[in-house]
């Protein structure tokens, strides 16, 4: 077995309220993603959304096994899957058919494909970040390579939050069941994502932090509006945010995230915006 897992259960705003630092991150906060040669994911209760990472290396061919949890003969049975590539040249290899990622590519797998294999190219190395959603429909394999992406510039310098907004996986470019995923890139000298910040009851979210540097970190905030905590974040780590909870980060320096959700509505401006002299 090249996979592994861990389960996290969903939580109400009223646990929420209660918890301190240690239990928070335990809860919601994803600190290890990527393992040379093997697929790593955490299962989410949170619309079944499950959050993973795959780090081929060498001439290694590392398969998306099924889980335990899962009861499936393979992964994709009753699932469709977003994968996002955050580093060196990578493959994707979809029932025999070679998709190759650079550096923020996508890959979207729908339900039934049955062999999926990633691999590093040249001895490059790629991190793909995965999210997978239960589908209720088979739709085709599409690659999005960055200039297909639909770009959205907000902010601006002068709030310190100015930043590009890439969607990758959406419902302007292809037909998914659930999964929604972009990559927002936030410009030098800015470092507020989200912000203002905002909730869509709908879906829950996933935020992914990379291109931080070493000795740098990301103060994510999370909880409802008037009622908001901080978990810290290093490069490569994830965060569940549940439906009814603002998703936002400052960083101590320039970053990207990746975003990816699911539930119902897919329109990506569903959202309830939250005026920022508004958020306690
Ligand atoms: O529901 C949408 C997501 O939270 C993100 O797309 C928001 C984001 O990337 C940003 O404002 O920087
Ligand atoms: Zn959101």
């Amino acid at each position: 077995m090249n996979t592994k897992h861990e389960s996290r259960y969903a939580s109400s705003p009223r646990e929420v309220k209660g918890m301190d630092t240690q239990t928070l991150r335990d809860e919601f906060l994803i600190e290890t993603l990527f393992e040379e040669n093997k697929v790593l994911w955490t299962y989410t209760h949170y619309d079944r959304y499950m959050v993973g990472g795959a780090m081929p290396r060498g001439n290694a061919e590392v398969t998306l096994d099924t889980l335990d949890i899962l009861r499936s003969d393979f992964f994709l049975q009753r699932r469709e899957i977003g994968i996002i590539n955050v580093g060196g040249a990578g493959t994707v290899v979809v029932d025999g058919t070679a998709y190759s990622l650079s550096k923020k590519e996508a890959l979207y797998i729908g339900r039934g494909a049955k062999e999926v294999i990633f691999k590093a190219e040249n001895n490059e190395e790629p991190f793909f970040y995965l999210n997978s959603a239960t589908a209720h429909t088979s739709y085709p394999v599409r690659k999005i390579s960055k200039s297909e992406a639909v770009v959205m510039e907000m902010g601006s310098p002068e709030t310190s939050n100015h930043r590009m907004i890439n969607k990758l996986i959406v419902n302007d470019l292809l037909d998914t069941c659930q999964v929604q995923m972009g990559l927002t890139e936030l410009k030098s000298g800015s470092v507020w994502n989200t912000m203002p910040a905002h909730t869509h009851d709908r879906r829950m979210e996933a935020y992914f932090y990379f291109d931080l540097p070493e000795g740098q970190a990301v103060c994510h905030f999370m909880g409802e509006p008037q009622e908001t905590r901080h978990i810290w974040m290093k490069n490569h780590q994830a965060i569940i945010s549940p439906p009814w909870s603002i998703h936002s980060g400052a960083g101590t320096s320039n970053y990207s995230f990746i975003w990816g959700m699911a539930g119902e509505n897919l329109d990506y401006s569903d959202m309830d915006i939250e005026a920022v002299s508004d958020i306690r």
